[in-house]
């Protein structure tokens, strides 16, 4: 039986990062081998579908590193566990707690924090990255902990404490830096004072650990104390009073808690700062969305939640940026569990499965011009929404993000208030010409824009006149 696609060899690097024109260059489904793991690349929605939608039952495991996992404490960790029992748990609690009803009860707060944004970035408009960075860690650790940053955020000890992790895993998980590890586990041992010891493992597991904990003591803490209001971990542990026993589910509850806080900061965060970059970039579209926002919600308050469906441009621009530069570029890498066959090919067992988002989102087939940033693509001839939701950009199958209701909405609700109440503006040089931005991407699970010129001026005296 053929092998998919043509025999690649790969070095990690270009096999995780340069996924630019890969469908074009080898077909819709690609075999590589990565450091002598079979890996299989997913270049279109439909063979993702195929497999991780259609056939979830074999395509939902992780990649094992045991060299990492164990060694740097992520045992409870949901994106690492296999598809097993225990991650099975892991699920139950997320759709639980954060499926789409139960994500609504999250709007009061969310509506609170874009307001606590909005008032942070007129006081100081120059500091605009940081503000959507502090609204994002106060947005999950609300949902997850009902933690209340403190006002400035180097004094929070537990976001110092997550963000420290947070620090280590990107790290870590950097496609060479997981190979090597794998391959040469002795790498683990540097001492911390010797240059590369930042793989030292004793010291990730401290880190890691702490990261599950303290931030989960403190609410055990305050739940004793009858502080605690409602939020994921206290749902999560009333779903075990009440009728899901489990050994060890204090260790799932601290799992799921610790996951969604790194799994979700990241990603909302940065997809406002790609938003920011499309605005300065695209002065039309700005512009065309704020009529739209005056016209509908008027100048007198500011936008929420159940102006949505009046608001089609802005939906369209919330799905432009999702599509324009995903996020998680290639997703998270599923596993199969056993072999099979696809088309007629042959799929290993434990093979990589890497869905390549990155090529669904710039097909031109479907999104003619793709580079382009333009959210008319989701509108019809009338100027309303398409059926068409890249929705894909929060993975597949059993392992599709669970947090993406929560992140729709608050991603959703910061754009709509921040071009309700602001404009985006390119900066300008010494001579008085504007600086066209043009950023470094990070690179890594996540990729979006380092710092890059711009200027946010508060609307009011335009929507005074
Ligand atoms: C714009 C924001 C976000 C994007 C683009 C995003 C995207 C993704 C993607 C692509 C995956 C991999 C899915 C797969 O393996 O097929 C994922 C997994 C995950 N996400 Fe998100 N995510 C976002 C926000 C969030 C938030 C806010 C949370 C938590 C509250 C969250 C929690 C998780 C968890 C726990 C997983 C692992 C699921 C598993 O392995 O079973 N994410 N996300």
């Amino acid at each position: 039986m053929p092998i998919i696609g043509n025999l690649h060899q790969m070095d990690a690097e270009r096999a995780w990062l340069t996924y630019t024109d890969w469908k074009e260059k080898y077909g819709d489904v690609v075999y590589c081998s990565i450091l002598g793991q079979d890996a299989i690349i997913l270049n279109t929605e439909k063979a993702a579908e195929d497999l991780l939608n259609h056939r979830s039952s074999n395509y939902s495991d992780r990649l094992d590193l045991p060299a990492i996992i164990g060694p740097y404490g992520l045992t409870i960790d949901t994106i690492v566990l296999n598809h097993t029992d225990t991650w099975r748990a892991h699920r139950r609690v997320f759709h639980q707690t954060l499926r789409s009803e139960a994500a609504t009860a999250y709007r009061p707060m969310q509506l609170r924090r874009t307001a606590e944004l909005v008032e942070r970035i007129t006081n100081s408009p120059e500091a605009w990255w940081d503000h959507i960075r502090r609204f994002s860690a106060s947005v999950i650790l609300s949902a997850i902990y009902d933690h209340d940053l403190s006002d400035s955020t180097e004094d929070d000890s537990t976001l110092q404490t997550v963000l420290t992790a947070l620090e280590l895993l990107v790290r870590i998980f950097s496609p060479s830096t997981a190979m090597l590890i794998t391959k040469m586990p002795i790498v683990r041992s540097i001492p911390t004072w010797l240059p590369g010891g930042w793989v030292n493992a004793k010291q990730g597991q401290k880190v890691v650990g702490d990261m599950f904990d303290v931030p989960y003591n403190l609410f055990r803490a305050k739940l004793e104390t009858g502080e605690a209001g409602k939020c994921v971990a206290s749902d999560a542990l009333a779903m075990s009073r009440d009728t899901y026993k489990m050994d060890n589910f204090d260790d799932v509850v601290k799992g799921v808690c610790g996951t969604a806080y790194a799994a979700g900061e990241e990603t909302t965060g940065a997809t406002l700062i790609i938003f920011i970059l499309a605005m300065v970039l695209h002065p039309e579209v700005q512009a065309r969305a704020q009529s739209e926002i005056d016209e509908v919600v008027g100048t007198d308050r500011l936008p929420d939640l159940d102006d949505k469906g009046s608001l089609p441009y802005v939906e369209a621009i919330y799905r432009e940026t999702l599509r324009w530069k995903p996020v998680v570029p290639t997703a998270i890498q599923h596993a199969t569990t056993e072999e099979d066959v696809y088309n007629g090919y042959y799929i290993p067992k434990k093979a990589l499965v890497i869905p390549n988002v990155w090529a669904m989102t710039q097909n031109p087939d479907k999104y003619p011009s793709p580079a382009s940033f333009n959210p008319s693509r989701f509108l019809d001839a009338e100027g309303n929404l398409s059926g068409d939701e890249p929705s894909y950009v929060f993975g597949f199958g059993r392992r599709i993000c669970p947090g993406r209701h929560l992140a729709k909405d608050s991603v959703w609700l910061a754009m709509v208030r921040i071009l309700s109440m602001f404009r985006i503006e390119k900066t300008t040089d010494a001579a008085g010409r504007m600086v066209e931005p043009n950023p470094e991407w990070t690179t890594g699970i996540t990729s979006y824009p380092k710092a890059f010129p711009c200027k946010v001026v508060p609307r009011c005296e335009e929507v005074l006149k």
